[in-house]
């Protein structure tokens, strides 16, 4: 197991751009295909938009050994796909308690968090906060602003992520919508499907 180095890497203002990382990943609006419950309004957008960045993330991962962390930048550019805000794909940790924390730097933005029961809690996000997964919860951020919505995320490095357990139930069990005056509501998903957490399901 190789011991990594000290680093420091430099984070742009507003667009989260770090100089320094050592990956990027982009998702773009075809790779977010299913996850939005307005089919048609998704369809339109892709359409047009498809290849467009929804969201990237520039990570600095010193190694994947236990102990170490991982951390970078997501920038969500702010949209909508019918009422429904834009979100990260979200994940749980694949080794499933390890925590995260997110601070944010600019925009304003939702984590939206559920655990395998279907026990709910949204965390605002707004510049200076900062927000703590606890291990187990399952993690979405949302843009609900007009601006791109930066966040500085560290975990530890062996955590891994885990992106079925959000599809296998239709979603995730609340969505994010425009509430028509400016801001935000939650409202119940009607494709979930509650998972069974009874012993011996998975
Ligand atoms: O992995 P997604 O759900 O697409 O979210 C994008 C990213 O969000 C956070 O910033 C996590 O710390 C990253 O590890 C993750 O990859
Ligand atoms: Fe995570």
């Amino acid at each position: 197991m190789s011991s990594p180095l000290p680093a420091a890497v430099l984070i742009a203002p507003g667009t989260g751009e770090m100089t320094g990382r050592t990956r990027r990943y982009e998702k773009r609006y075809d790779d977010l295909d299913g996850l939005f419950l307005d089919q048609a309004a998704f369809a339109a957008i892709a359409g047009t938009r498809g290849s467009e960045v929804a969201y990237q993330v520039d990570e600095f991962r010193p190694s994947d050994n236990a102990g170490d962390i991982i951390f970078g930048t997501s920038t969500l550019y702010a949209g909508r796909v019918g009422t429904e805000f834009i979100f990260t794909r979200g994940h749980i940790h694949a080794v499933s308690d390890r925590p995260e924390i997110y601070f944010c730097q600019s925009g304003h933005g939702i984590m939206l968090m559920e655990l395998a029961d279907g026990t709910v809690r949204v965390e605002e996000m707004t510049p200076n906060s900062v927000v703590y997964v606890a291990p187990h919860w399952i993690h979405r951020s949302v843009n609900v602003g007009s601006e791109p919505l930066v966040t500085l995320f560290c975990y530890p490095a062996d955590a891994g992520q885990d992106y079925e357990i959000i599809a296998r139930a239709g979603g995730m069990r609340d969505l994010i919508v425009d509430d028509g005056a400016g801001g935000w509501k939650q409202v119940p998903n009607p494709r979930y499907r509650p998972r069974n957490t009874a012993p011996g399901h998975v």
